[in-house]
């Protein structure tokens, strides 16, 4: 492969609404003819959502972040899987969607290492933002020290902000919200509100992020700040690849769950616990299902009964107890199932 290709990282916490910015993205690709190619970022063992990319040339790296415990693998496994692609494969266009608690710098500065960087053009670092819980993730009071960290980080490399879910707030909300994210952007970084991920995609791939290239990993570096609260300099971070204490817990999923006691479920559980996704059955209906929990509402869309997933539930937070999770989820579904 011999040009450089233009490459996006779209960033936001977790349940932002990246993977609708980068369904946007690619329906933009198949208009425009162009071949993307995509590398997906998951925390879990397990990619739920691997239905919606089954026709795209995809990378999938699960199990960790690729900013931290697997980003020496990010860096070789891309380079392999682009190499690798024949002639008629190479692709126009790469869009890397890390994972919710990702801090982009490092997703950069695996893109700049001397192995990438004469097969990788990063244009942009698009940032989606959840607008309806953004001062809930900053407030000292409700969120920690690591939230507010990881969303500083994602912020401020940022060249394009997306300040999505707006259709949740109200005025007097937005303004604030507003506020508080022009607060933390570097000067001139757009930022786009908007609902469901719905942007001009064009103005979104001009808009190139400020980086020189020959000076690459040195300003990146010097203005490195890292989202987890180790007690370390940035720079010593470079080395010592850190965990996040957000941790995923999975659940198989064996039989149907109806589906208002599965939301009553979700929200009782602890605050701690930010994001769930999987695949279910349900009661109500036959077929399979992939739901969304994210910014305290559910969403269920009925998927092909040939995915390579099993029924499952993912769950997404810091401190979570996951022996009393699953044993709570089995009371609720399974144990209470059996008695009927
Ligand atoms: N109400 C509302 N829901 C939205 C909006 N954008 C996305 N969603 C929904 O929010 C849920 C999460 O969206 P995703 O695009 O999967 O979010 P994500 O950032 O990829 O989530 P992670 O996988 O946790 O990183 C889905 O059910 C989306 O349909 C929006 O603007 N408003």
């Amino acid at each position: 492969m011999k040009k450089r290709v233009p490459t996006y990282i779209i960033t936001g916490f977790l349940g932002s609404g990246k993977t609708t910015v980068l369904q946007h993205l690619l329906n933009y690709c198949r208009e425009n003819k162009l071949k993307p190619a995509i590398v997906i970022n998951e925390i879990g063992e397990t990619n739920v959502e691997e239905h919606l990319f089954k026709d795209d040339h995809v990378l999938e790296m699960l199990n960790g972040c690729i900013c931290c415990s697997i980003q020496s693998d990010f860096t070789k496994e891309l380079h392999t899987f682009i190499t690798s692609l024949s002639d008629n494969a190479v692709p126009d266009i790469i869009l890397i969607e890390g994972t919710g608690i990702a801090n982009p710098i490092e997703i950069v500065d695996a893109l700049t290492d001397p192995l990438l960087i004469d097969k990788i053009d990063l244009f942009s670092v698009i940032n989606v933002i959840d607008g309806s819980k953004y001062l809930e993730y900053q407030s000292i009071f409700s969120s920690t020290r690591e939230v507010r960290s990881i969303l500083k980080s994602q912020i401020s490399i940022s060249s394009f902000i997306i300040l999505n879910k707006m259709d949740l707030i109200n005025h007097k909300y937005t303004d604030k919200t507003r506020r508080k994210v022009e607060e933390l952007k570097k000067g001139n970084t757009p930022v786009i509100e908007t609902s469901y991920g719905e942007v001009n995609i064009q103005e979104m791939l001009e808009k190139r992020v400020q980086i020189h290239r020959s000076h690459d990993k040195m300003n990146l570096l010097s203005s490195r700040k890292c989202g987890c609260n180790h007690n370390h300099t940035c720079d010593q971070h470079a080395k010592v690849h850190h965990n996040h204490s957000f941790q995923a817990i999975k659940i198989d999923i064996n039989r149907p769950i109806d589906r208002i006691d599965f939301e009553k479920w979700l929200k009782k559980l602890p605050k701690t616990m930010v994001r769930g996704k999987g695949i279910v059955n349900l009661t109500e209906t036959a077929g399979l299902f992939q739901f969304q929990y994210s910014s305290n509402q559910l969403n269920m869309m009925r998927v092909k009964e040939d995915l390579n997933t099993e029924p499952c539930l993912i769950l997404i937070g810091v401190d979570l107890d996951s022996k009393a999770i699953e044993k709570s989820f089995y009371e609720k579904f399974i144990k209470k199932e059996r008695l009927t």
